[in-house]
């Protein structure tokens, strides 16, 4: 009897040179959620644990290249979409998702600003990213900052702030919590708002969070979960993340470690 086809997890990002975050935290949190992980860069970023200091981003043209190549040989069953950048970024992975099949699932995770501080979205790509991906989203997950910035109110919270986001056009939405003190997701769909709780751990490492939360979240879609039990899943697997966080490594915000690598021995010593 020849192995299960394991479920196969597509990254529409950007990569961090760091390791922290970017397509190398969904790359690890899709193998740590037993699919097997495909990437489409959309920029590469100069990046360590304290800044960002370059960016070149990935002509559209190649970006929609990278995309077919996967579709058309080891087929997708999700899709998680990360860095986006510019506007000509969010028009080429729009065409790019022409080429993914109905019905696959996206999460967008709609990555503004890195955890040192460095904008990752120009703002002139914030009305294409609501206007050309927002609506193609089967699940979108800002953070507090991000889902106001989407919102366009900072003062809303909870049911309403999520109410408002999925009001641009995704199906459901995650209010990730790393920005409160309680770190509690708040999820909305169709059916109504469910909170999300869990520990907080305050001694972890969290850059990459949201990258690895979202990738999970895909992940767990792919071996076709619905988005509440996945959104359930993924708060689990970043919490363990950010937990196992290499708080030790660089002199800025440490990469959460999905894998707790500091466990691990090389196969065959
Ligand atoms: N200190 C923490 N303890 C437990 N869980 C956490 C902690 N920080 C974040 N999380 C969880 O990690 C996931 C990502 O949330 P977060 O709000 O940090 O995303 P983000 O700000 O987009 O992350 P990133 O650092 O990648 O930008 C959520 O499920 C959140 O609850
Ligand atoms: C390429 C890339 N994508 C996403 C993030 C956001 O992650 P964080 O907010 O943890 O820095 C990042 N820093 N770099």
């Amino acid at each position: 009897m020849s192995p299960r086809r394991p479920p196969v997890c597509l990254t529409i990002a950007g990569s961090d040179s760091g390791g922290g975050a970017g397509i190398q935290a969904d790359l690890k949190a899709f193998a740590a959620c037993g699919t097997h992980g495909t990437s489409a860069l959309t920029a590469l970023t100069a990046q360590n644990t304290v800044a960002v200091t370059a960016v070149h981003p990935v002509p559209g043209a190649f970006i929609v290249e990278q995309v077919r190549a996967v579709v058309d040989d080891l087929g997708v069953d999700a899709v998680k979409l990360g860095m986006i950048g510019s506007p000509a970024t969010a028009a080429a992975v729009a065409e790019a998702l022409d080429l993914v099949p109905a019905g696959v699932p996206v999460v967008v995770d709609p990555v503004m600003v890195a955890e040192s501080g460095a904008r990752l979205l120009d703002p002139e790509a914030h009305d294409a990213l609501v206007r050309l991906i927002l609506p193609r989203a089967t699940v979108v997950t800002p953070n507090l900052p991000e889902a106001r910035a989407l919102a366009g109110d900072a003062t809303l919270d909870g049911a309403e702030l999520a109410a408002a986001v999925r009001a641009l056009g995704p199906a459901a939405v995650v209010v990730t919590g790393g920005h409160r003190d309680e770190a509690t997701d708040v999820f909305q769909d169709a059916d109504g708002t469910t909170l999300i709780p869990g520990p907080r751990h305050p001694d972890g490492a969290a850059h990459g969070s949201g990258c690895t939360h979202a990738s999970a979240l895909a992940a767990h879609l792919a071996h076709g979960h619905a988005p509440l039990e996945a959104a359930r899943a993924a708060r689990r697997v970043a919490a363990h993340a950010v937990a196992h966080g290499l708080r030790d490594l660089g002199t800025g915000a440490g990469p959460v470690d999905v894998l707790d690598v500091r466990s691990r021995t090389a196969p065959g010593a």
